[in-house]
């Protein structure tokens, strides 16, 4: 599907720092919206129903895959994660850029189904780093942080899947390199639309 807004896809191992990138890039730039994931993983922290995810018990996310209203969804660290259709296609439609959150079986889908969009993985610097990191956080037990960790390998293992991979060690060097990555996906694919459009009219196609 071609879409006249961008998707912007970013995944990582849980710990290397995806959201804490994310809200910097959105805070910088008023252009991007985050789509709320559907989950049914119990909330964490501080963490608000409709804003970080859509908290739904396993009957409710049955429901919205009978009527297929994800546009992927997967099994992730014990728990199932879905993208809805209704968040993502009505407004890149309407020219929206939209950055989603989702692990790489889900970012590879949507890339099956979005050609244009645009996978970023971030990677942390060291093994070490990111179990510290996890640890810092608090808000997952030992064990869910072992769980994740395990599954770290294989997810790091897909890196390669993706069209960008930012190592995000320093903050702020890895806030400006997505930073970087969007504003030059912006400017190609605005300039591909224009390319086909010229051409269009030349070959005098409404
Ligand atoms: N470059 C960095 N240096 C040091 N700490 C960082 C850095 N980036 C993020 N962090 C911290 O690491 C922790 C994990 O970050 P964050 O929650 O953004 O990860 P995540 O990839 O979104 O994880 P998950 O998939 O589990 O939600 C947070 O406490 C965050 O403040
Ligand atoms: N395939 C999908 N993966 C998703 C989605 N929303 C979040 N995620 C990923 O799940 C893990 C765990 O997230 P956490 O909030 O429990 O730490 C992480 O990799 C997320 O990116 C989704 O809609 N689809």
């Amino acid at each position: 599907m071609d879409y006249p807004g961008n998707l912007f896809v970013v995944a990582a191992p849980s710990g290397a720092g995806k959201s804490s990138l994310v809200k910097a890039l959105m805070e910088l730039d008023s252009r991007i919206q985050p789509a709320v994931s559907h989950t049914t993983r119990p909330p964490r922290g501080q963490e608000k129903h409709g804003r970080e995810y859509f908290f739904l018990s396993p009957e409710e996310f049955d429901g919205m895959v009978l009527r297929d209203s994800f546009l992927e969804w997967a099994h992730v660290h014990g728990h199932r994660y879905g993208t809805s259709r209704h968040a993502i296609e009505e407004r890149v439609a309407h020219g929206a850029d939209v950055i989603l959150e989702i692990d790489f079986q889900g970012a590879i889908n949507v890339k099956r189904i979005f050609t244009n969009a645009v996978l970023i993985f971030i990677l942390p610097p060291s093994w070490e780093e990111l179990r510290s990191r996890l640890q810092r956080r608090g808000e997952d037990s030992a064990e869910v942080i072992e769980l994740r960790l395990k599954n770290a390998a294989s997810e790091m293992a897909q890196a390669r899947e993706f069209d960008f991979v930012i190592i995000n060690e320093l903050f702020e060097r890895a806030v400006f390199d997505l930073k970087t990555i969007v504003h030059a996906q912006r400017l190609k694919f605005a300039a591909q639309r224009r390319a086909r459009a010229d051409t269009f009219d030349a070959l005098h196609i409404p």
